[in-house]
């Protein structure tokens, strides 16, 4: 067998593995907390959210079911929401509110990773449609053939969040699709015909090479403050014939190019005779929101028609913009002529659903039961059936009308997008997005440019974080230091049973994503990738292929010289699409944006030298600017309000305080957090608000949930839900004019556990655009490899150091 095969089977083996590994991951994960927690415990922990009642049923496209549920003034005080992690495109399910016991558990289907909505006696599963600080909307699929389409709700309901196996069964699709592509018959999986492999499928394997760009020298650009890398970032995409990567570190218009691109893409020029259709994807849906915000706030000129934008799938937040929730598929369908002969067929629907729940018009909150009741439900299967009918049509014409398709990755794999086809796809924040999801769209096009930053934090892989774990023996307190990230790994974090390890599998040594940056080498490129991307053996070469040996032992890995072109097998989840390609095919794949417009450049100087080897300038509009410009902020002649408001970077060292941490729950694995660290937040956040910062703001960003939690205690009662308070993981792509950092991490032992991971504090030290305080123990986290020893270095030489503010 040729030698690429053999690296096409191992890459694709070694892609599903770890794919079946993360996706039992979550729902072991899952089926733990819905087991072992009471809903009260789940409400906390933000995957429920408890005493809903419905509010109306209305029919959505395809004919499902829109269940409404709020919080009913009968039970609660105020209306809103506590603070949760349901988003829309998570698979949910409405129960019965029974307070104090213990929820009936994971369905048999989710515990098989099933990845249809289901509905069992007065539990109702669906995917989040709408949420919204008051109301949250499930859409349930009646078309389903393991679907009770009886809606037969509680009075008093509970939504909580599940596994989402749709994802990795699309996914999983994908993969089977690419082999099917590009194995032969015997090697492959069977399954129905697949389009033949194209050059952009190719080169993203390494069977071909990248071809030549095709030289375009006199682009127009619309945006004429686009600056010199951005412009050369859109000239390297549009000349790139298959692939091109935009890097794009903090605050450098990532998005900002890619919207020049989508513009020079879908009009005619003399660079461009035809205009192409596009499919914008993204990793999440609020950065497919982002993108489609700018997209349709652009201005048009006389002599141009509005770009034709419809957005596939769940809009993350509920929009003020009438122009973004007008873009949706949902109203763009519902808007068109041949909708309106089906609207007087989803007004019958609708009726009649209301009925049957008891909440609609005439239903004087009582349902119909017995005979009454299965008589209706034949009217309403009939009636659905005819609405299908003649909304058939209607979302195709839609879409083939369209030239940007927007999109999370995930969602272009759904029955809507099945049949479209694009020129070219684009995906934001592809740093942040698993490879296998990247290929759900990658089908759909014959040109791919991906934009990210590989140095920021990657997808969160719940599957690695056990292995870790594992690997460090339950109890040792290294395993709480390699814990996953609060953001995610607080769902399992307190739980005293913990999701069985996973099967090993034959991969390089523990990955040390910490490694001195100075080791790395200069070149560009090169210089910037990650420090965890080994090359691990291919299948056939330790005769074993990239799998579990029989044994059950791993072997240590030989380490193969990486030629450009080769296709490795990604050793985690985290290698995304965007760092192999710049692993296969070098420097030259990429271009990176280098001028940022965020952070006043004392802010942007560490994160600049130390990560991105001082290419990253600062542009001379946000260079110097601090709080004092402000226009709601005066230092006046206060020496105090001075200090604060003309001061780019504070550094509060706790060191010699003994202001120590403390684990949440019993043992050493729980997420941490620090009481009286919390309170030289508090007091700092005084002086900035008693300067004349607003709270909108600030924001504090800790790495553990369980610090966020306190400060939230805190600092909600007083501040509200203004000032943001969140982990590094959820700022990801955020910025305010002030930002705290509390580090939390400080103890005799001198450990810092996860803290050290330099993508996270990267994130941490590059959302503040004017103003930055770190508040930590020196002492302690300076022992935390030679990133954090750096940092602490430049802190003190660098910042405005303060000891103690508490008098
Ligand atoms: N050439 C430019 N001239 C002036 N302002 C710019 C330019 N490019 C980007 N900006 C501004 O910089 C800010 C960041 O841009 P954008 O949101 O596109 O960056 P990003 O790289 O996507 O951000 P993030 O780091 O959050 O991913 C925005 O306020 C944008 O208007």
């Amino acid at each position: 067998m040729p030698a690429k095969a053999d690296q096409l089977i191992a890459f694709i083996k070694r892609q599903r593995d770890l794919l079946n590994r993360e996706r039992d991951a979550e729902i072991e994960q899952n089926a733990l907390l819905l087991t072992n927690c009471t809903p009260k415990l789940l409400e906390q922990k933000g995957l429920a959210i408890l005493g809903l009642g419905v509010v109306n049923i209305n029919v959505g496209l395809g004919g499902k079911n829109l269940i409404e549920l709020e919080r009913p003034a009968a039970y609660h005080s105020s209306p809103l929401f506590p603070p949760h992690n349901l988003r829309p495109g998570d698979i949910a399910r409405i129960e019965e509110n029974s307070t104090g016991t213990k929820p009936k558990g994971v369905s048999k289907k989710q515990k098989a990773g099933a990845n249809t909505p289901a509905t069992s006696g007065r539990q109702i599963e669906g995917v989040l449609y709408k949420v919204s600080d008051t109301r949250i909307v499930l859409a349930v699929d009646p078309s389903d053939p393991n679907t009770n389409e009886d809606i037969d709700l509680p009075e008093r309901s509970r939504i909580v969040k599940l596994a989402n196996s749709v994802t990795y069964d699309r996914m999983e699709k994908a993969l089977n699709q690419l082999e099917r592509m590009v194995l032969p018959p015997s090697e492959a999986v069977v399954g129905r015909y697949t389009p033949p492999m194209s050059k952009l499928v190719e080169v993203l394997l390494g069977i071909s090479a990248p071809s030549e760009r095709i030289s375009l020298e006199n682009i127009v650009f619309f945006d004429p403050s686009l600056n010199g890398s951005q412009k050369s970032a859109v000239k390297f995409a549009l000349e790139s014939q298959e692939v091109a990567c935009i890097h794009g570190p903090p605050g450098t218009g990532k998005t900002h190019t890619l919207i020049e691109i989508i513009r020079q893409l879908t009009s005619v020029s003399s660079t461009n005779p035809k205009p192409l259709r596009v499919l914008v994807c993204g990793a999440s849906n609020l950065a497919v929101d982002n993108v489609l915000e700018r997209l349709l706030a652009l201005p048009v000129a006389k002599s141009e028609s509005r770009l034709k934008v419809t957005r596939v799938g769940h809009p993350a937040r509920v929009m003020s913009d009438d122009n973004v929730l007008g873009s949706t598929l949902d109203m763009k369908a519902g808007r068109s002529d041949e909708a309106a002969l089906a609207k007087d067929v989803k007004d019958e629907l609708e009726a009649a659903l209301g009925v049957l729940s008891g909440k609609g018009k005439g239903a004087k909150g009582k349902s119909p039961r017995g005979l009454e009741r299965k008589k209706m439900w034949e009217e309403v299967r009939e009636l659905r059936k005819e609405y299908r009918k003649r909304e058939g049509g209607v979302v195709e014409g839609v879409l083939n009308d369209s030239q940007i398709v927007v999109s999370t990755c995930h969602s272009s794999g759904g029955r809507q997008l099945y049949k479209q086809s694009f020129d070219v796809v684009i995906i934001d924040e592809a740093t942040q997005a698993m490879e296998a999801v990247c290929w759900i769209p990658v089908f759909k096009a014959k040109k791919l440019i991906l934009a990210g930053d590989p140095m920021q934090l990657p997808p969160t892989i719940l599957s690695l974080n056990n292995k870790r774990k594992n690997k460090q023996g339950p109890g040792s307190t290294k395993a709480a230091g390699k814990k996953a990230p609060d953001q995610k790994a607080k769902v399992g974090s307190k739980e005293k049973a913990t999701a069985p390890d996973p099967p090993p599998v034959q991969v390089p040594q523990d990955e040390d994503r910490n490694a001195d940056p100075s080791d790395e080498s200069d070149e560009e490129g090169d210089a910037m990738m990650k420090d965890d991307d080994d090359i691990p053996p291919l299948a056939g070469e330790a005769g074993t292929g990239a799998e579990t040996p029989a044994s059950g032992e791993s072997k240590p890995p030989t380490v193969k010289k990486l030629r450009r072109g080769d296709l490795v097998p990604p050793r985690t989840l985290e290698t995304t699409l965007f760092d192999r390609l710049e692993k296969m095919y070098g420097p030259g794949i990429k271009r990176l944006l280098n001028v940022q417009y965020r952070m006043n450049q004392k802010i942007a100087e560490f994160p600049s030298k130390v990560i991105y080897h001082s290419k990253l300038r600062s542009d001379k509009s946000v260079a110097s600017h601090l709080l004092d410009d402000l226009p709601n902020t005066s230092a006046e002649d206060d020496d105090e309000t001075q200090e604060v408001l003309r001061t780019p970077v504070v550094f509060i060292d706790t060191a010699g305080s003994e202001y120590y941490e403390r684990t949440e729950g019993d043992h050493d694995e729980g997420s941490k957090c620090n009481e009286n660290e919390a309170m030289v937040v508090k007091k700092y956040i005084t002086r900035l608000v008693d300067s004349g910062v607003l709270p909108t703001q600030i924001a504090v960003i800790t790495p553990y949930q369980a610090q966020v939690t306190l400060l939230a205690s805190i600092l909600r009662p007083v501040y509200g839900r203004d000032m943001e308070i969140g982990t590094v993981d959820g700022m990801q792509g955020r910025e305010k004019d002030a930002v705290i950092i509390s580090l939390v991490r400080s103890n005799e032992k001198r450990e810092v556990g996860f803290l050290k991971d330099k993508r996270r504090l990267n994130v941490a030290m590059t959302r503040a655009k004017r103003h930055l305080c770190i508040i930590g123990d020196s002492s302690t986290v300076q022992h935390g490899g030679l990133f954090l020893k750096k940092w602490m270095v430049w802190l003190e030489a660098n910042a405005d150091v303060r000891y103690d503010i508490v008098e």
